[in-house]
Order: C-alpha cells, then sequence, then structure tokens
C-alpha cells in the first residue's frame, strides 16, 4: 500500500467522520493553543511558532525537527499541527513498520505534489530511533533539499539513536510529561466537548485520580481508559463513570499489548518459554506479538541470548553464536527486515536441544561460594612469580598438565572443602552427550571421587 496514499485516505476519513476515530484522535489539537503543557516550546516567537508560520518574516523555518519525549505527550499532535497551520500536506510513517522503500516513496510522492500542485509535504516519521543508520541516512537528501519538512519523534535519547549528520541538520526539541493536571484538563475538555462526549457521562473525582494514576502523564493511555470506561458506563444505563466501572474496563483496554506496560514483559516471557518448551510455533506467535507491538528488536535480541546460555547451553554450542550474530545484525538491519533475522533465531534455538545444566552449575558454585564454602587456594596453585613465593611454598608441587601423556595431572584444584564437589551436571541432550563423556573422563583422570 502506497504510504501516503493510506495516510491521505486515513486523515479524509477523520476529517468527515470524526465520530468513527478513536476519543484520543477526535480531541487532538487543531492548533498550537489547544496544545496543553510544554509551554517551553510555545511562547511567542519559538521556532515551532515559526514553523508553524507566525510571525514568519526571518529566514525560512528548519527543514528537519526532532521531537523527543515520553508516549502521549504530543508528538503526533504537534506534527499535525503544524502540517495543518501552514497548509502542508500531512503524510506518516512508523519506523516499526516502514522502511528505506517506503520513505523513497514519500519523498518521490512529496516532489510530485511541490512541482504538480504546488503543495509541500510534512513527513512525520514515528519512533525515528528503529531506523537503522542507513534507514536514516535514506531522509538525508530530502532534508538538504527541502523536499519534505521532516518531523521525526523519538522517545529515545537522540544523541544516541540519531545519526549526527542528521541531528545536526534538526532543530531539537524535548517534550515534557504531562502534569496531571494537564491530564485531567484534557480529560475535562474530553467529557463535555462536541468532538468528544458530549457531557454523555460524569466522571466522579476518585474515578478521574484513578484515571489520572493509571495515565501516568500520557495523555493518549488516559482519553483511551476515559473512552473505554464511560462506554462500559453507558452500557450498563449508568450516567456516571464510577471507579468500579474503571477498574473492570482498564483490564480490556489494555488488552491491546502494552510495550512500556506489564504485557512487556509478559510476553517476552512466553517467548522465552515457548523457546524453552520446544514449542516453535507458540515461539513464534509471540515473536509476531512482540513484533507487532513495536517492540525494540535489541531488546528481543537480548532475550535470545540469554535463553541460548540459560535453556540450551551446551546441548547445542551453536545456539549461542547463532543468538549473538541475531543481536549484531538486528542492530545493524532494524525492522522491518530484523524480523526476519530474529524468526531465524528464534527457530534455531527452539527446535534446538535443551540443556539447563550451565545454568543450575552456576547457581550452585555462587551458592556454596555465597554460603561461605571457599577456603584457601591450594599452595601448589598460588602464584610462585613474585620474590619471596618460594619461601612460603607457594607453587611447590604443582604438576604441569601437559608434561603428561593424557594432558591431566591427577593433582587437587578445588580447595580443600570443595575438593569433592561437583557442580557441572551435563544432561545427555544433543551435543552435551560429549560434555557428559569429557567431564567422566576428566574426573576419573584429576583422581577425583564420584559425589
Ligand atoms: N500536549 C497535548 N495537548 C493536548 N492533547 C494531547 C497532548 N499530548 C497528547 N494529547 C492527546 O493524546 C493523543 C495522543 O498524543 P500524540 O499522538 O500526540 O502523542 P505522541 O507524543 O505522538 O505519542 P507516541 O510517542 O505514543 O506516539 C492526541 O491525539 C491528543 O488527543
Amino acid at each position: 500500500m502506497e504510504p501516503d496514499l493510506f495516510t491521505a485516505a486515513a486523515e479524509e476519513r477523520q476529517e468527515k467522520d470524526p465520530t468513527g476515530s478513536p476519543l484520543a484522535v477526535r480531541m487532538r489539537p487543531r492548533t498550537l493553543d489547544e496544545v496543553v503543557g510544554q509551554q517551553h516550546l510555545l511562547k511567542p516567537g519559538s521556532p515551532l511558532r515559526r514553523l508553524v508560520g507566525e510571525g514568519a518574516s526571518g529566514p525560512a523555518g528548519p527543514s528537519s525537527v526532532i521531537l523527543w519525549g515520553p508516549p502521549g505527550t504530543g508528538k503526533t499532535t504537534l506534527a499535525y499541527v503544524v502540517s495543518k497551520a501552514t497548509n502542508k500536506r500531512f503524510v506518516e510513517l512508523s519506523a516499526i513498520t516502514a522502511g528505506v522503500k517506503e520513505v523513497r516513496a514519500v519523498i518521490d510522492g512529496a516532489r510530485r505534489a511541490v512541482g504538480g500542485y504546488g503543495k509541500e509535504t510534512v513527513l512525520f516519521l514515528d519512533e525515528i530511533h528503529r531506523f537503522s543508520k542507513a534507514q536514516q541516512d535514506s531522509l538525508l537528501p530530502a532534508v538538504e533539499n527541502r523536499w519534505v519538512t521532516l518531523i521525526a519523534a523519538t522517545t529515545e535519547n537522540p544523541y544516541f539513536s540519531v545519526i549526527s549528520p542528521l541531528l545536526s541538520r534538526s532543530l531539537l526539541l524535548t517534550l515534557e510529561p504531562l502534569t496531571d493536571d494537564d491530564v485531567r484538563g484534557l480529560l475535562r475538555r474530553a467529557l463535555t466537548d462536541e468532538r468528544g462526549l458530549k457531557e454523555a457521562v460524569t466522571l466522579p473525582e476518585d474515578t478521574e485520580d484513578h484515571l489520572l494514576r493509571i495515565a501516568g502523564g500520557d495523555a493518549r493511555r488516559a482519553l483511551t481508559a476515559l473512552e473505554a470506561a464511560a462506554g462500559a458506563a453507558l452500557d450498563k444505563g449508568e450516567a456516571e463513570v464510577t471507579l468500579a466501572t474503571l477498574e473492570e474496563t482498564v483490564d480490556r483496554a489494555a488488552v491491546k499489548y502494552d510495550r512500556d506496560g506489564d504485557q512487556h514483559y509478559d510476553v517476552a516471557s512466553a517467548l522465552i518459554k515457548s523457546i524453552r518448551g520446544s514449542d516453535v510455533d507458540a515461539a513464534l506467535h509471540y515473536l509476531a506479538r512482540m513484533i507487532e507491538a513495536g517492540e525494540d528488536p535489541r531488546f528481543i535480541a537480548r532475550r535470545l541470548m540469554i535463553s541460548a546460555s540459560e535453556d540450551i547451553g551446551l546441548a547445542d554450542p551453536n545456539a549461542l553464536p547463532i543468538a549473538v550474530a541475531a543481536a549484531q545484525a538486528v542492530a545493524m538491519i532494524g525492522f522491518p527486515e530484523a524480523a526476519l533475522t530474529l524468526s531465524h533465531a528464534t527457530i534455531a534455538l527452539a527446535l534446538a536441544p535443551k540443556s539447563n545444566a550451565a545454568t543450575t552449575a552456576i547457581g550452585a558454585a555462587l551458592d556454596d561460594v555465597r554460603k561461605g564454602h571457599a577456603g584457601p587456594v591450594p599452595s601448589h596453585l598460588r602464584d610462585s612469580h613474585y620474590k619471596g613465593a618460594g619461601k612460603l611454598g607457594h607453587g611447590q608441587g604443582y604438576v604441569y598438565p601437559h608434561d603428561l601423556p593424557e594432558g591431566i595431572a591427577a593433582q587437587q584444584y578445588a580447595p580443600d572443602e570443595l575438593k569433592d564437589r561437583t557442580y557441572y551436571a551435563p544432561t545427555r541432550h544433543g551435543a552435551e552427550a560429549r560434555y557428559a563423556d569429557a567431564v567422566e573422563w576428566t574426573r576419573g583422570h584429576l583422581g577425583r571421587k564420584r559425589s
């Protein structure tokens, strides 16, 4: 689907039939004056005011703006207001689902629009930090040549996540989290406004306070929860949104996976458990949910690296290199193609033979150390390279294993207290059978008692 057509159609829908859109979209400010909070960006003469054409007698505004701030604080809104105020086309892309191809299509469309009917374009790119370096590079010509006004949004520090040639050509604006009073003002406006709930319900103070707690400064989350709760109250024939109704509905409103909420960890946990359980299809399902929710591919790759050692270990020593390679690849590729790499690694891990022997081995060894089972290092193993070491007997009696035909000397390595303690208990799954044989053989040659 050509992205600018899609967005144009969506915009048109929104304008013609505002009642069909979610409350948060219907209540989206149309002018800078309707924007709450962010006063530091909205002072008369500020770069943002200049961008909407206010007092625009000076030099042309920047062709690229980066908006950095927490979710639901007005980044999309500001981009939308800028495009409306300057009568430009508004095209929206998300770095989660779009790649270089989509960026090029928008840029080509923008050049056609300006050449054909003199209409300029605002390209709003959400979550720019999810673009790889190469994907961000593809934006540079359009910014340099002013083919579009780029407004890029990010929830992460742009100094780490945006390439420096783009950063240096952009105006960086930082959005502050909305205060509870800001969000309260938006909720009250939404309750009465013609575009909003038109006084269909009332919101008692305790429900409002709880709503503000749920929202945590995110206006979209507040309006979405209000809409769900108001709908539930009306379904019950109630004109007041009680605390009970709100509590019943927030769970349902949160069914849609929330990248920043608890589901983030639940779904990640289900992915790892499905891999551990060797259910490749369930693992792919949870992976798809994470991708679709806009999860950071680097977060997913980190979890896969942990799983490779925690649940597969030496049963397939290739699992860790595959997971590490996947982590490196996704950092370079970015979405959408990173999904292929993550799928590749997830399938390999899910179908690999399983062993938690590496996990339990270090767990048991740490447990002993933490309980104080340590004891002095045997003197024949101590450092013998300093003056006086000989006098202390350090290093004396040490047998150099390579001097022996088997390459293993029957001498004690562990402290006395732990000399017969074993930690590694290999499985016989996959390649670990080899390690099981090896540990048997080496413990025998070391003269260790079986324990
Ligand atoms: N500062 C604000 N003033 C008024 N309304 C706001 C503000 N911030 C957010 N909203 C409301 O919340 C909705 C979502 O906000 P918006 O899409 O602008 O957030 P965002 O910062 O782009 O979030 P995200 O990072 O999650 O995409 C808007 O449609 C609007 O109704």
